[in-house]
């Protein structure tokens, strides 16, 4: 096993089912659990210590109680936060999930200081530039799962519609996570054939539909919180792809600083992921129409920022 820790923040539903897969497969040799709910956190670290035992594995997890015990992590994976009930857009959590992101890096940020920081509280692009602001750090160590979650969504809906055996469906979600997201849909593949060349209009749009609401279905089936094994395996796979430096690619939410023509705005987009985090952006060539909802879904994170900026006055560089 090697010596990397994974710090997790939030030992919530995403939380604690993240530090369960991590745990497993022996990515790292210690988590450390940091949460509000003490006692929980502590359940949580000897419930899945204990499942670790069922294999002989030998990850270590530690329930942080002080501040000073959450140290030296190589990711901090950040899932603190208040999650949506039904009828509510992830937009409205922005108030309460930004102080607790603040509070957190008050926190984390000194005993830390060669973490990755991956962060999921939403709204989820507004949260990493809450995070960035506040770190200070360079985008390639602080940035947020969301694209991986829905292309994986986007992939299942296409699924669904098709009545035929095939091998691999490719299919990318960028922009916003809110529901303006932007699943390419004249990009996505099966078996190398595009899904437009091959599907009924109505199954397009059931699929564009249903991807862009994929994480409000849950929410309104589950009603006490949202999703989280889909999300929490997505934030395991990207702790994989830092910690093997992979360079597979990876739709993240980043600053852009030029890309895809946009200053100063986090939104997902795709990037190849490795041992510094974000190791490079990848601008796709997109039509007129796709930069135009790009455009829109811009505008809702926009929005968010403005808020901040108007509230606090805080974000001038
Ligand atoms: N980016 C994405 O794709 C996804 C984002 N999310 C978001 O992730 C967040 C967590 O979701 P769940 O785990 O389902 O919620 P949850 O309610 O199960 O867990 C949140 C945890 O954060 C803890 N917490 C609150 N304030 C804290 C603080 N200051 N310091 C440490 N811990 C604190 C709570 O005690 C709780 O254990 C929500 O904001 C949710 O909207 C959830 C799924 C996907
Ligand atoms: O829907 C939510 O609020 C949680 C989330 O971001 C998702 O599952 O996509």
């Amino acid at each position: 096993m090697n010596n990397k820790t994974i710090g997790i923040v939030g030992v919530g539903n995403v939380g604690s089912s993240l530090a369960f897969s991590l745990a497993l497969s022996s990515l790292c040799n210690k988590i450390l659990l940091k949460d509000i709910r003490e006692d929980y956190t502590k359940a949580m670290a000897l419930d899945i210590s204990q499942a670790c035992k069922t294999t002989n594995n030998k990850t270590k997890i530690k329930a942080c109680i002080e501040n000073s015990e959450f140290k030296d992590c190589d990711i901090v994976v950040i899932t603190a936060g208040v999650a949506r009930k039904p009828n509510m857009s992830r937009e409205e959590l922005l108030y309460t999930n930004e102080k607790i992101i603040n509070s957190i890096f008050d926190d984390i940020l000194e005993n830390n200081p060669k973490a990755i920081f991956l962060i999921v509280s939403n709204p989820l692009d507004a949260m990493v530039y809450v995070a960035l602001k506040k770190t200070k750090l360079p985008r390639n160590r602080v940035f947020g799962m969301a694209g991986t979650l829905d292309s994986a969504r986007f992939k299942y809906y296409i699924d669904e519609k098709i009545d035929f055996p095939y091998e691999k469906i490719e299919a990318m979600v960028i922009g916003a996570h809110s529901n303006t997201m932007l699943p390419l849909i004249n990009h996505a593949k099966i078996d190398g054939k595009k899904i437009v060349d091959i599907l009924k209009k109505d199954d397009l749009d059931y699929i564009l539909d249903s991807t862009k609401n994929g994480g409000a279905k849950v929410v309104e089936l589950l009603k006490t919180g949202s999703a989280y094994f889909a999300p929490s395996y997505s934030c395991f796979l990207l702790c994989k792809a830092i910690i093997e430096d992979s360079k597979n690619i990876f739709q993240v939410s980043t600053l852009l600083i030029k890309d895809y023509g946009y200053e100063d705005i986090t939104l997902g987009v795709p990037a190849i992921i490795g041992k510094n985090g974000i190791e490079k952006i990848i601008e796709l060539d997109l039509s007129s129409k796709e930069k135009e909802e790009l455009e829109i879904s811009a505008k809702t994170v926009e929005n968010s920022i403005n808020i901040f900026k108007i509230k606090k006055n805080n974000f001038k560089t």
